[in-house]
């Protein structure tokens, strides 16, 4: 019955909107698909953390490789320019002001996986953080970019929903408490994907070659 409730878009934070159902069922199945071709070529992977824990999302990056808490100089999947100009509408859409991103980090999401609060601190460019997200929704949290405690928002973010953060939100602490299984759309996805974009403002990033123009 969720469904027949209006999203409108929110500004959960000054500088964080949530933009539901941004994208369209046909854009978020070409989203899924590119994610499967990514993931058939590249590590999809679970990322050790300097204290060796395992974190419970699996992670594959495009255009630069993360680690935490770095983008390292090797080489990964270049960042498709039809992608990096999805962010640079995402964001004309919501914030406004401009971004290149240049690196793109996907996150899958089995039922059980989560994301503890953590700031996104490691770009060196302060454009804001474009988050896409498909499959079954999440309960994610945004807080303030103190502490990882209280004042925060919980967010349902569900399939084709955009979340922007920017401005004085950038640095806020950020997670997704759980993931709510089976409800996604039908036959999209099993599990939760996002996809978020980024300006890492160190010009190292792998980009397609560009076409000669003739
Ligand atoms: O999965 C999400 O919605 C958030 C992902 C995230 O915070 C990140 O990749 O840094
Ligand atoms: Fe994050």
């Amino acid at each position: 019955m969720d469904s027949l409730l209006p999203r409108p878009r929110a500004e959960i934070a000054p500088g964080a909107v949530h933009v539901p159902g941004w994208l369209d069922s046909p854009r978020q199945h070409q989203l899924v698909q590119a994610c499967r071709d990514w993931a058939r070529t590249g590590e999809m992977e679970r990322v050790r953390l300097p204290g060796g824990g395992l974190l419970s999302v699996r992670t594959l990056c495009l255009g630069l490789r993360w680690r935490p808490y770095r983008y390292t100089g090797e080489p990964v999947q270049p960042l498709p320019d039809w992608l990096a100009e999805l962010g640079r509408t995402a964001v004309a859409d919501t914030l406004g002001g401009s971004i290149d991103p240049d690196v793109a980090l996907v996150n899958f999401y089995d039922d059980a996986a989560k994301m503890g609060m953590h700031q996104d601190r490691d770009e060196r460019s302060a454009a804001p953080v474009v988050s896409l997200s498909l499959g079954d929704a999440c309960v994610f949290r945004f807080g303030n970019s103190q502490t990882r405690a209280r004042p925060w928002r919980d967010v349902r973010l569900e399939s084709g929903d955009l979340f922007v953060f920017g401005g004085p939100s950038r640095r806020a602490f950020h997670g997704v408490c759980r993931i709510l299984p089976g409800t996604g759309p039908q036959g999209l996805l099993k599990g939760r994907l996002n996809i978020t974009l980024r300006e890492s403002g160190q010009g190292l990033a792998h980009r397609p070659p560009r076409r000669a123009s003739t």
